[in-house]
């Protein structure tokens, strides 16, 4: 479990991003938790105080109910269990070749040579980059790269995944691919937080979510409950998911996926279209 108790965080003493926020995540056995808010709300901000890259100016975060420790050591332990694929790929990739960087932090952890090139492969192959192995990182498109920037992620196994707008950048075949993911990711027992602008992804992908804004967390809930007032995702600038609105607009029972809806298709009466 990740506990924020009390946190507060601003850059300069001249604004506060995140204001006394306190949260658990993971307390509600939520695996998939989505972060909401519009642009400059302080979704990454969030993420980067939760992987230690930023230190709360006051309050705290515990995880598994021990506080973080900002210390070589405390931070290394913290990225074993917390794993972040920024929302700007080339953030993360250090190395040239395809490979080594989705090994690099594996070696960093001084594991066996064998070892790592078999969680490297299994990785590349769940990805479908695995023909891209021996490729230089400079020619591969947007999308390729964040594949690459998750793999390096990935390998390392750890319990959390941060995923910042895991979709920017990707086509409808990659965004497709992002959602199968992270299904598999929950099969394996894994919990992720994820921020989008992408409601409809959000919607699907989360089973817990959290509205931030002004630095506070205004709404938090299931879907059914965070998406229900339209006036206050507008105010802070979020579209309502599609299934929402059929659901309040169309009296539609609520699904959680398009396949859901349409397997409803021989019992569902809709009036007055
Ligand atoms: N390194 C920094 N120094 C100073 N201010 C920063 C820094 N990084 C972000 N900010 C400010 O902090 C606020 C929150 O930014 P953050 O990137 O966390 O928001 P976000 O919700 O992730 O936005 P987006 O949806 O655009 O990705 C913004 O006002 C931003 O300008």
């Amino acid at each position: 479990m990740i506990e924020l108790q009390d946190l507060s965080f601003s850059y300069d003493n001249s604004k506060t991003i995140l204001n006394h926020i306190s949260l658990s995540f993971g307390a509600q056995k939520q695996r998939v938790i989505g972060i909401m808010g519009h642009n400059g709300s302080g979704k990454s901000t969030l993420f980067l105080n939760l992987v230690g890259i930023l230190k709360p100016t006051s309050g705290q975060i515990l995880v598994d109910n021990h506080p973080i420790k900002y210390n070589k050591k405390g931070l290394r332990q913290l990225r074993r269990k917390i794993g972040i694929v920024f929302q700007d790929s080339d953030q993360q990739i250090f190395y040239s070749i395809v490979k080594d960087d989705v090994a690099f932090a594996l070696r960093n952890l001084k594991l066996p040579e064998e070892q790592i090139e078999k969680r490297v492969e299994k990785v590349l192959k769940q990805l479908d980059i695995w023909p891209l192995r021996d490729k230089p990182i400079q020619y591969l498109s947007g999308g390729q790269k964040k594949r690459v920037a998750i793999a390096g992620i990935l390998v390392l196994n750890s319990e959390w995944l941060l995923l910042d707008e895991p979709t920017a950048g990707l086509d409808p075949d990659g965004r497709q691919r992002m959602m199968i993911l992270i299904k598999q990711l929950v099969a394996n027992g894994q919990k992720v937080i994820l921020s989008s602008h992408d409601m409809d992804f959000m919607y699907e992908a989360c089973d817990y979510f959290y509205l931030l804004g002004k630095g506070h967390i205004i709404k938090e809930g299931t879907k059914d409950v965070v998406f229900d007032d339209e006036e206050v995702l507008k105010a802070n600038k979020l579209n309502q998911p599609w299934l929402i609105k059929l659901h309040q607009k169309l009296g539609l029972p609520l699904c959680n996926n398009s396949q859901e809806l349409f397997a409803l298709r021989d019992h569902i009466h809709v009036d007055n279209l």
